[in-house]
């Protein structure tokens, strides 16, 4: 299981993210969120970051030359679309600068049903994103929430690898072990305050996902490798 952590603000919990092994950190780019961050602050914030270690630019409904701006300003990794953009326009941004992209769903329980979703991800596959992301629905709010929605209505076999996000904390993730994701997405659940990081609970949720890191591996072993 993959972790992204998101919405950093702070240069000092950045630094303890990596000590913890998170796969990713998220930086948030839409001025209304309490977790937004200038472009001078994201610069000083994503040159912290180690090898190995991506960092996700979350945008919501951004224009294309704001898009530009920020890479040529920011460097990142990936770009996670967390608004109202379409398979079409997704591809179109993220091929104007050239970078890969995960696109964000909504999840509503009154809307969706697990067949419902499983046809919106395979539109965003064709469109050519490299993961979705499953976040709960909320009426006056693009994320970062704290809500959690019904994991029943995560597809089975859903065409592009998911990563479920909304309500996630130390105490729940180890319940998403066994479901059909890729990587789990915490920003509120591992927070002292908006955008302020708990180093505590960083740790206890790298715990609660990491300790079993090769039980539930589904891997087989190669057939050419002697023994
Ligand atoms: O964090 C925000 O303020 C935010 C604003 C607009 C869109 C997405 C946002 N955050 C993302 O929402 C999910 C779930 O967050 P939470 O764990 O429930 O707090 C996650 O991907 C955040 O990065």
């Amino acid at each position: 299981m993959h972790v992204k952590f998101c919405g950093f603000t702070q240069l000092s919990d950045v630094q303890t993210a990596a000590q913890l092994g998170a796969d990713a950190v998220g930086l948030v780019f839409y001025p209304p969120s309490p977790r937004a961050v200038t472009l001078v602050q994201a610069k000083t914030l994503s040159a912290s970051v180690p090898a190995f270690m991506s960092v996700v630019a979350l945008v919501v409904n951004m224009h294309q030359d704001e898009l530009i701006e920020l890479v040529n300003t920011v460097s990142f990794d990936i770009i996670q679309f967390h608004g109202d953009e379409t398979p079409e326009q997704c591809q179109q941004l993220a091929s104007s600068i050239n970078k890969r992209w995960i696109k964000a769903l909504r999840i509503n329980a009154e809307q969706h049903t697990p067949d419902s979703v499983r046809a919106q991800i395979d539109k965003f596959a064709a469109a050519g994103a490299s993961s979705i992301l499953l976040d709960a629905y909320h009426p006056a709010a693009y994320g970062g929430t704290g809500q959690r929605f019904d994991w029943n209505l995560i597809p089975q076999d859903s065409s592009l690898p998911i990563i479920l996000a909304g309500g996630l904390d130390a105490e729940n993730v180890a319940a998403t072990l066994d479901l059909p994701i890729y990587a789990v997405d915490v920003s509120g659940g591992i927070e002292k305050d908006k955008g302020k990081k708990d180093a505590a609970k960083m740790r206890a949720f790298m715990k609660a996902v990491k300790r079993d890191r090769w039980q539930n591996a589904t891997l087989s072993e190669p057939s050419n490798l002697s023994s």
